[in-house]
């Protein structure tokens, strides 16, 4: 069965609350949350001036196809009140796919791997709590290396 990782996201009201019933949703409607990593708070990235996020990884059994998955992915966004006011603006929950299996894929409406995962310690340091030794699919290296090489900067409020 195709193993997703995604990354939660979430900088706008019970933060806690809103990736814990995200979670609760994609058991419901996309597969099996087979491990989830511990909750970070970091800066914002991309538009700094907004209040910090708590990150989550997961990791996905799923039977849904690529673009299936993220059609539940905005649908969790949309259930929890996610409004795309500003680009990287502050919001309610993110959901963002990083890998699915060894996939590389470029389309309008998905690219896998994550583009920015090898730029985002926020991202990088959940997912490396629960899959280090996956390898990412194009950079043919494991997470734990790209967490190594992430020159960027994880400040924790
Ligand atoms: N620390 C942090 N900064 C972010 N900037 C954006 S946009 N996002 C949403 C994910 O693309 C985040 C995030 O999840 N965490």
């Amino acid at each position: 069965m195709p193993t997703a990782y995604l990354l939660l996201g979430s900088n706008l009201g019970d933060r806690t609350t809103i990736l814990r019933e995200a979670i609760d949703y994609l058991n419901a409607t996309a597969g099996n949350v087979v491990a989830a990593s511990a909750l970070y708070e970091t800066a914002a990235w991309g538009l700094e001036d907004q209040p910090a996020f708590l990150n989550q990884a997961v990791c996905l059994q799923t039977t849904l196809l690529p673009l299936q998955l993220l059609e539940i992915c905005q649908a969790t966004e949309q259930r929890a009140g996610r409004e795309r006011l500003v680009r990287w603006g502050a919001r309610t929950l993110d959901v963002d796919i990083l890998l699915y299996d060894d996939l590389v894929l470029n389309t309008e409406r998905l690219t896998l791997p994550h583009p920015r995962l090898p730029e985002r310690r926020f991202a990088l340091v959940p997912l490396a709590e629960i899959a280090a030794n996956v390898v990412h699919p194009g950079l043919e290296k494991p997470v734990a290396e790209l967490l190594v090489e992430c020159a960027d900067m994880l400040e924790v409020k």
